[in-house]
């Protein structure tokens, strides 16, 4: 193999590297250089720490049809400069992603303005125009690529068409996360439901909401012996359901978000829309429950929920605007504060990459020879301030904006080629 690339100078598990790349893969991460340099492009990290291209499993990049809030082009900027090679898009778009025409529509469009990666998996629609009512084209769209299927957003609340979505996607080999919330007890809720909904005057968002359909989705789960996966957990009551399920052996898997680890719903006192998001943030109590799960891997996955908005959307009264928090540019920085809290890059690597390839059958190259070149070289001391202009995302409705964020992507390769770095390293 003809080598092309050599890095110096990385820290890979404490250990300072030199990675070898040639024809877009690892040929080896070396201690020590011994052969010739002549005709290779060289480069010095200088320390910087190396990590595996992550993995998002559940964004809204809101093209079709949301273009002011974000557009695929721009969500990709946002995946490449936040450490992620993959993310996979929900089908809340406009027309909604619940027909072929529009999974090969943002295929094209990811092809179009980000060929070397970051790729994009479309999630496709599970019930036609998330209405909840009839079952989506499930084997057209997982033909033109979704890689599972969700209601995300809007709940499916009748049991029997959500059984045999469940089925008919497992025939397909795909599963389907579902987005966890009695539709009845949530409605116009704003906020947790709890001393600050009614301080503020805000119709509130019972956690019960989430857990009832997270217990539905166990037990439907055992009775077909089919996996689901629950997206973003906000609750207590629903990591206790979850360990009992995982305890008993039922194939449930579930994620929650660096906002429901990081915030509580005090972050929406004085009525901060930055912060206003569905499920809600929820109480200091809620908050420790997920990070212990999270530690324990009663909680499998981290992914964003990134949800765009336009400034204009989040100035409107807080009953008024849309939930959603802004996240691929700001995840990283937060999991990396997990470091401090028990866990270790390893964890890290696990819960941004390694176990959403497993639960959605996605690849994920290990950092190792023979493997794609998909890394990220990060300089763990950079601090950064979160505003408009250092996010990459359209959106920047972040509860963190204005805070200073420890933690940056410098480089990220995909296939041995920069997809992201600062003024693009000289030579490439
Ligand atoms: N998670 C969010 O707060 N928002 C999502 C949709 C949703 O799940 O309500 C969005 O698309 O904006
Ligand atoms: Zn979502």
């Amino acid at each position: 193999m003809n080598i092309e690339i050599v890095i110096k100078n990385v820290v890979w598990m404490e250990n300072r590297v030199n990675i070898i790349i040639a024809e877009g893969k690892i040929v080896d991460i070396v201690e020590k250089i011994d052969f010739n340099l002549d005709n290779k492009k060289i480069f010095d990290a200088n320390g910087l720490i190396l990590l595996p291209s992550l993995i998002d499993a559940h964004v809204h990049l809101r093209e079709p049809g949301y273009e002011y809030k974000e557009d695929i082009a721009s969500g990709l900027h946002a995946a490449a400069g936040g450490g992620f090679g993959i993310v996979m898009a929900m089908a809340n778009t406009n027309p909604i992603n619940d027909r072929a025409s529009v999974t090969e529509f943002m295929l094209d469009k990811a092809k179009e303005s980000w060929p070397n990666g970051p790729r994009l998996y479309p999630i496709g629609a599970l019930t036609k125009g998330l209405a909840g009512k009839e079952m989506a084209p499930l084997a057209e769209l997982a033909e033109a690529g979704c890689k599972a299927f969700s209601n995300d957003g809007l709940p499916v609340m009748n049991n029997e068409i959500f059984r045999r979505c469940v089925e008919y996607a497992w025939d397909l080999g795909l599963k389907v996360i579902d987005h966890c919330e009695d539709s009845f007890l949530a409605k116009d809720g704003a906020i947790n439901e709890g001393k600050l909904s009614s301080f503020l005057g805000l119709k509130g968002i019972p956690s019960v909401a989430e857990s009832l359909q997270v217990a539905r989705d166990i037990l439907l789960s055992a009775y077909l012996d089919i996996p689901i996966h629950l997206a973003h957990i906000s609750c207590k009551e629903s990591v206790e359901l979850i360990y009992w399920a995982k305890q008993k052996g039922i194939p449930i898997t579930a994620e929650t978000c660096p906002h429901y680890l990081f915030l509580t719903e005090d972050a929406c006192n004085e009525y901060n829309t930055l912060a206003k998001v569905n499920p809600p943030l929820r109480t200091k109590q809620d908050q420790e429950a997920l990070l212990h799960a999270l530690r324990e891997g009663v909680i499998d996955i981290l992914v964003t929920d990134h949800a765009p908005h336009a400034d204009f959307e989040k100035e409107q009264a807080f009953a008024d605007a849309p939930n959603g928090i802004s996240g691929l540019d700001t995840a990283l920085s937060l999991s990396l504060k997990l470091l401090k809290k028990g866990f270790s890059f390893k964890d890290i690597i696990g819960l941004w990459g390694k176990r959403p390839a497993e639960i959605f059958g996605l690849e994920f190259s290990e950092l190792m020879s023979g493997q794609e070149a998909n890394f990220i070289l990060v300089d763990l001391k950079e601090e950064w301030l979160v505003n408009p202009n250092t996010l990459f995302s359209k959106g920047k409705n972040t509860p963190w904006l204005g805070h200073k964020l420890r933690g940056r992507v410098k480089f990220h390769f995909y296939k041995g080629q920069l997809i992201f770095g600062e003024k693009l390293w000289p030579g490439f």
